[in-house]
């Protein structure tokens, strides 16, 4: 039998490829929100990123997820959005996961970029029944207005927004894509495991 009022962070997102940046949001969600696990959600076919050539097929991205996340007993995949059909989206997704877990509280993890674009995603005001939104600062967006950006949506959306206490990571997929289609070490950017399956893999070379 599942546990009563479970609470679990998901953490969505394209992962191509899964780097420290994610992995330190999930761990800090999971502390400063005393959730029971995070959930990693490889997007299936986001709507946002249409022209994927040259990037991760499907399967490896799932497949450095698995990796980065091994060590982490709290950390859990979830392939849930894999196997959707067409288009994926979040609202989707968590009102689904709401079904099939009704006695569970969803955290749905994001950076600040996604946050400043969220009212244009799909239905966000779904999103917000089915879970509370845990905002990550990035790019140092000034934390006056990214708390501003969070109440404006809090109301507009009737959501539930709250500031999730990280520092600024420096680190984003496309730049390591670029660093090891240049040959430069991205070694502490990515877990070893990652690095290993990119360089067998082949992936991101040109
Ligand atoms: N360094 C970071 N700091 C805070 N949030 C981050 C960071 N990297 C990713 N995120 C958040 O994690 C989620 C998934 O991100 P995604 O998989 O698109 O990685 P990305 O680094 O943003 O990729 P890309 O550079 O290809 O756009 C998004 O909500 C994004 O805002
Ligand atoms: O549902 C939407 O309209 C929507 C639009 C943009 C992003 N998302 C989700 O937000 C998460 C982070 O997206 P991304 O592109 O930054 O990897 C991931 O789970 C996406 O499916 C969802």
């Amino acid at each position: 039998m599942e546990k009563k009022n479970r609470k679990i962070g998901i953490m969505g997102g394209t992962f191509d490829p899964i780097h420290i940046g994610h992995l330190i949001l999930g761990e800090a969600a999971y502390e400063q929100f005393g959730l029971d696990e995070v959930w990693f959600l490889p997007a299936g076919n986001p709507p946002h990123k249409r022209n994927r050539a040259g990037r991760a097929k499907d399967a490896q991205r799932v497949e450095m997820v698995r990796r980065a996340i091994a060590s982490n007993p709290h950390f859990v995949l979830c392939t849930k959005e894999m196997k959707d059909e067409g288009y994926t989206y979040s609202y989707r997704t968590l009102e689904a996961m709401r079904k099939e877990h009704p006695c569970t509280e969803f955290y749905f993890i994001i950076g600040a970029d996604s946050l400043f674009y969220f009212d244009e995603w799909k239905n966000p005001e779904r999103i917000c029944a089915a879970a509370k939104i845990l905002v990550a600062t990035r790019d140092r967006a000034k934390e006056k207005e990214l708390l501003a950006c969070m109440e404006r949506n809090a109301k507009k959306l009737h959501g539930t927004f709250l500031k999730l206490d990280t520092p600024n990571l420096d680190v984003s997929s496309h730049e390591l894509r670029e660093w090891i289609r240049e040959g430069k070490s991205v070694k502490y950017y990515l877990p070893d495991s990652v690095i290993s399956y990119i360089q067998e893999q082949k992936i991101y070379q040109d």
